[in-house]
């Protein structure tokens, strides 16, 4: 497990990147106890706000002032007018990662990892590769394996979803394939995976369970557009008081049977392997991070 995977990625916020006054809110955990941030340049900010934007956000960005959250700027797509300035001033900027909307190729990985290079950005900042698009789905193992530099892949359910020519359903059914592929290529990469966003903010029941569908399907964390989804969000994907009990049963057990010579136990009358016990260490590992915020 890295550190990279091991990071809590419960909750992943969307910020308007021509919202000032959020900007400067949420430099205060308590107000956005997020465990990330997306300073966002693309959907969320209108053409003619684009410039000034960049300037703001690679600020924020810069002042190292959000504490514990990793601090993230979404650029526009590769092939927009905008993409080439946001990519040098992020680098210049140095978050904690750069977040590229519309990937859908390892091409497109590698030559946003030569520019951010070329331009000079840290060996900290990270690229998260937002996977959107049919092609990004059939091919999300390649995206998610381009390059040590990428380390989350992050669905993007309302371009995908216009893309299929889809209806956004209680349950996500035509989203269903999608989401396991874009999670089979980046498990099998060895990368974190974080769900799209839920848009109805109105909607508590609704959104918290889709968290639970993402958390129960194995993904890292949800995207978020508002405050009042973060709460509930670091709720469901932190590991449950009762997940915890059962890891460290699951451990003792195992290590009990290791001592007398066998290679399996039970736990509540269930079976214990090995592969177990690596999920429990893992649940414990998250438990931790997440006790430490
Ligand atoms: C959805 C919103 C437009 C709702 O805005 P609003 O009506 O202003 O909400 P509230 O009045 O409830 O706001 C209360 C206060 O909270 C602040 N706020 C709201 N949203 C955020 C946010 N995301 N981050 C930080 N702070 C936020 C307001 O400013 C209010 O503060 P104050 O005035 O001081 O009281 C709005 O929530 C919004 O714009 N959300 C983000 C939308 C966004 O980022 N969209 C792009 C990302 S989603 C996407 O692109 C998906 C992906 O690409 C895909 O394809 O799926
Ligand atoms: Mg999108």
């Amino acid at each position: 497990m890295s550190d990279a995977t091991l990071r809590p990625r419960r909750s992943v916020l969307y910020m308007p990147g021509a919202n000032e006054r959020a900007l400067e809110k949420a430099k205060s955990s308590a107000s956005i106890p997020a465990d990330a941030l997306i300073l966002d340049l693309e959907d969320a900010v209108a053409p003619d706000a684009k410039a000034d934007a960049r300037k703001r956000v690679a600020a924020a960005a810069a002042s190292g002032e959000y504490g514990y959250r990793e601090v993230t700027i979404r650029v526009n797509a590769p092939g927009t007018a905008w993409h080439a300035d946001d990519l040098r001033a992020a680098a210049e900027a140095g978050p904690d990662a750069v977040v590229v909307p519309k990937v859908d190729s390892a091409d497109t990985v590698r030559e946003v990892e030569r520019a951010l290079e070329a331009a000079g950005a840290p060996d900290r900042t990270a690229i998260w590769a937002m996977v959107e698009t049919p092609r990004a789905m059939l091919d999300a193992r390649a995206v998610a394996a381009a390059s040590e530099r990428l380390t989350v892949l992050v669905m993007g359910t309302n371009d995908l979803a216009k893309e299929l020519h889809a209806e956004h359903v209680p349950g996500r059914a035509p989203l269903l394939t999608g989401l396991s592929l874009a999670l089979l290529g980046a498990r099998d990469a060895g990368k974190v995976i974080l769900d799209g966003v839920y848009n109805d903010v109105k909607d508590a029941a609704g959104f918290e369970a889709e968290c639970v569908q993402g958390r129960q399907f194995g993904f890292d964390g949800k995207t978020l557009i508002h405050p009042s989804q973060v709460e509930p969000c670091n709720r469901v994907f932190a590991p449950s008081a009762d997940q915890i009990d059962r890891a460290r049963k699951i451990i003792d057990a195992f290590d009990e049977a290791t001592r007398e010579g066998r290679g399996v136990a039970t736990v509540d009358g269930r079976l214990i392997e090995n592969l177990h016990v690596e999920d429990a260490r893992r649940i414990l590992a998250l438990a931790a991070a997440v006790a430490g915020r």
